[in-house]
């Protein structure tokens, strides 16, 4: 099978767009920091000399992560919990703050769907994708918000969400989480701008991750043809944007959504179910107009 992903040795190593210490004397909150996408981003920034908090739930991803940011020189404190639990999140900026006197930088990027036509969702299926992308998201926004305001200390927010200004058939749940995590973003990007919070989001397109494997082959296969580059974009790549928007060189940017997605935004319909025959079969609708 094809691997996704990149392996430890190279997350440690490839060559990075930044200097060395760009980030040292800070520390950042992770989240889903166990896997993919989330591991990246904590290894880039310990490699560039951050502190790192790092949390999901399964406790031995995360013990992965730690060993791999050892590695890297960076401290490190990981702490499993559920995104979805408020009060469990609430523990974990109070657990930062003993460690590191807080954070400087909250980049939430755990989340997940699963892929399933709209019209079977369960209702406890819709909640779940809900529940974890934008409630979860939400509570980690504002606990370490709350943390800037009482420390009196500026900070940066980075979202990943994902590429959803057309829809994508198959994950509408994600699609509505996703879509509300940006209207908050750029919402309280007004309101917490005289906290100095600064609030952003990053769409990923087609990442080679690990989590690639919930979707069916034949929706795999298809997903490079959605962007312009005809590829799968890397973990790396959403990494470095998180540094750009988290680090001293996003220090004028907020309320943002920047698309790392090799131009699928614009071009190519991403399907992650089998195409009705209404899309691939060239067809008169038999419903009439007016
Ligand atoms: C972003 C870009 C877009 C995707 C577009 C594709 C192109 C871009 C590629 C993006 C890739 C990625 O995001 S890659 C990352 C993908 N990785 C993942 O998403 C990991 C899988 N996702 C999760 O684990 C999620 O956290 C989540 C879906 C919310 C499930 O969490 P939990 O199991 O903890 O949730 P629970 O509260 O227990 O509820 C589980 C219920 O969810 C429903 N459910 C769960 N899996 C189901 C399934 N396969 N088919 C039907 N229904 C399912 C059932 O109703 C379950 O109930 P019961 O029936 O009673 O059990
Ligand atoms: N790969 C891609 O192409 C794209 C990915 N994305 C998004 O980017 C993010 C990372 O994706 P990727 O690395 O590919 O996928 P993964 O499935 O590898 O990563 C998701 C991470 O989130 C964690 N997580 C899930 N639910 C919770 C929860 N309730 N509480 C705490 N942690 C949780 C998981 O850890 P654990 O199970 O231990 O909790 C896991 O480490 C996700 O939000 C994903 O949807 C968006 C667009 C495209």
């Amino acid at each position: 099978m094809e691997r996704f992903g990149y392996s430890d040795d190279e997350l440690l190593t490839l060559p990075l767009s930044y200097r060395a210490d760009l980030l040292a004397g800070r520390a950042a909150l992770v989240s889903g920091a166990g896997t993919g996408i989330g591991k990246a981003i904590a290894v880039t920034l310990g490699r560039l000399g951050a502190r790192l908090v790092i949390c999901g739930r399964k406790p031995e991803k995360l013990e992965a992560t730690e060993a791999l940011l050892k590695r890297a020189g960076a401290e490190v404190l990981p702490h499993a919990l559920s995104i979805r639990d408020p009060e469990a999140v609430a523990g974990l900026l109070d657990a930062a703050k003993a460690r590191f006197g807080g954070i400087d930088m909250l980049v939430n990027n755990a989340g997940g769907q699963f892929p399933q036509a709209a019209i079977d969702f369960s209702p406890k299926g819709f909640n779940a994708v809900v529940d974890t992308n934008l409630s979860g998201t939400w509570y980690m926004m504002q606990a370490a918000a709350r943390q800037w305001r009482d420390r009196s200390a500026p900070g940066a927010i980075v979202n990943i969400v994902a590429v959803v200004g057309r829809g994508m058939p198959g994950v509408a749940h994600t699609c509505a989480a996703r879509a509300g995590v940006i209207a908050l973003s750029k919402t309280v990007a007004t309101e917490w701008a005289p906290l100095g919070i600064r609030v952003n989001c990053v769409a990923p397109g087609i990442i080679a991750t690990e989590g690639m494997n919930v979707y069916p082959d034949e929706a795999r296969r298809a997903m490079p043809d959605t962007n312009l580059m005809r590829r799968f974009g890397t973990a790396l790549d959403v990494a470095e944007l998180v540094v750009h928007l988290a680090g001293p060189a996003g220090n004028f940017i907020t309320g943002e959504v920047v698309h790392v997605d090799g131009g699928n935004q614009i071009w190519g319909d991403q399907w992650t179910i089998p195409r009705p025959d209404w899309y691939t079969t060239p067809q008169e609708s038999p419903f009439p107009g007016r």
